[in-house]
């Protein structure tokens, strides 16, 4: 028998609660099968319901949800082979990891023998055989999630949805259960929609990061292009990493623009396709905070292929492995550098310093 199909596509996907609550708005969006996609955005934003949509438990006011090349919508979650798992994933206190894993099938009316194999092969599968015969209070943070997860595996859904499923942990054990559920997300070869609205979650985990503005998708796509290349203003301001600054366009030369404002002087940004840009008009471009180089006034003199605007360093943050020096180089805007650690050190810099942020010009990146 061939594995069922988890790819999902939203068409025109909306939904209103109570005729007037618009929680999703127009979403469309592909996710293929065996992939781990993360729906991000702010409280609100309607990644929940655009879950709950997927697994069943809601049905879109308008659009269509299909999986596996067949439309879902008012099919229940079983008819759908969903399964999700709970931001408070309640394990049966006192049943066993096993006999909590196995409930489901004993709700299908499966043998004790039957329900038992294929239990045996699933905790093989995500590592939990030994700890198959404890019950959840004797388990840590960390192992109750691995069997809340194998719960919801057990009835082998084509599509698994996590609804913030770390929100409940701490900081060094999220970090481990990242790995952890890319892992088990790889071994159970189903697709995972994981919603969060923790950044670094999202790209840490994701083939396919979804970013969401009330109801909305803003950008979709691998890690690294919403990261990297945010299309506009708001991604690259909720993924972090980035300065965005404004200006108006001076001039037009071949395939970049010269970009000007009150503290900007002739600052060369590279044209994108797509971004319609011309003399006159106001323009918005991300530099990378990482892409920011500090140097002193008047110690080199700068090559013609980099940007740089004056400013003073108003703060100065340690973080390890690099140094965050916040500057005020656009009023009532927070603009940053990150130096590498070793760096910054050769020359630390203090609060009141007067600095060129530079930046190749090649790297700056035009948003819509
Ligand atoms: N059952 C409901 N009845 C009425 N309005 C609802 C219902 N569920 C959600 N909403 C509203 O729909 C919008 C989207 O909610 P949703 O729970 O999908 O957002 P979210 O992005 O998952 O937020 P969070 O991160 O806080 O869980 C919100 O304005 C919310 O108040």
């Amino acid at each position: 028998m061939t594995r069922a199909k988890g790819d999902i596509e939203l068409a025109g996907v909306c939904k209103t609660y109570d005729g007037e609550v618009m929680a999703v708005e127009g979403v469309n969006l592909k996710i293929p099968d065996g992939a781990y996609c993360c729906l991000l955005g702010p409280s609100g934003c309607g990644k929940t319901t655009i879950l709950r949509m997927i697994a069943g438990h809601e049905d879109p006011t308008d659009g269509e949800i299909v999986i596996g090349g067949d439309n879902v919508v008012g099919l229940p979650p079983v008819a759908r082979r969903t399964a999700m798992m709970f931001q408070s994933y309640a394990l049966f206190p006192h049943l066993t990891v096993r006999d909590n894993i196995a409930f489901a099938l004993r709700v299908r009316g499966q043998s004790k023998a039957e329900r038992y194999a294929a239990v045996d092969r699933l905790m093989d599968k995500v590592r939990l055989t030994e700890l198959a015969d404890r019950l959840p209070a004797q388990l840590s943070g960390g192992q109750q999630q691995r069997v809340a997860l194998a719960r919801a595996a057990i009835t082998e859904p084509r599509v698994l949805l996590l609804d913030e499923p770390l929100s409940a942990l701490d900081e060094q054990l999220r970090i481990q259960m990242r790995q952890e559920l890319r892992r088990m997300q790889r071994e159970l070869g189903i697709t995972f929609v994981h919603v969060t609205h923790t950044q670094l979650e999202a790209i840490a985990l994701a083939d396919i990061v979804v970013v969401m503005e009330k109801g909305k998708i803003r950008q979709a796509g691998p890690a690294r292009d919403v990261y990297a290349y945010p299309k506009d203003r708001y991604v690259a301001e909720f993924l972090g990493g980035q300065n965005v600054l404004a200006g108006r366009v001076e001039s037009v030369n071949g395939s970049s623009i010269v970009v000007a404002s009150p503290q900007l002087r002739g600052i060369e940004v590279p044209l994108r396709k797509g971004v319609a840009a011309s003399a006159g008009g106001d323009v918005e471009f991300a530099v990378r905070r990482d892409e920011v180089e500090l140097v002193r006034p008047g110690v080199t003199t700068l090559s013609p292929s980099v940007a740089s605007v004056n400013s003073r360093v108003t703060a100065v943050e340690y973080q390890g492995s690099f140094v965050k020096v916040m500057l005020d180089a656009v009023p009532g805007q927070e603009f940053v550098a990150y130096v590498p650690e070793r760096k910054f050190f050769d020359d630390p810099l203090a609060i009141g310093d007067l600095v060129l942020a530079t930046w190749p010009s090649q790297s700056a990146r035009l948003l819509d």
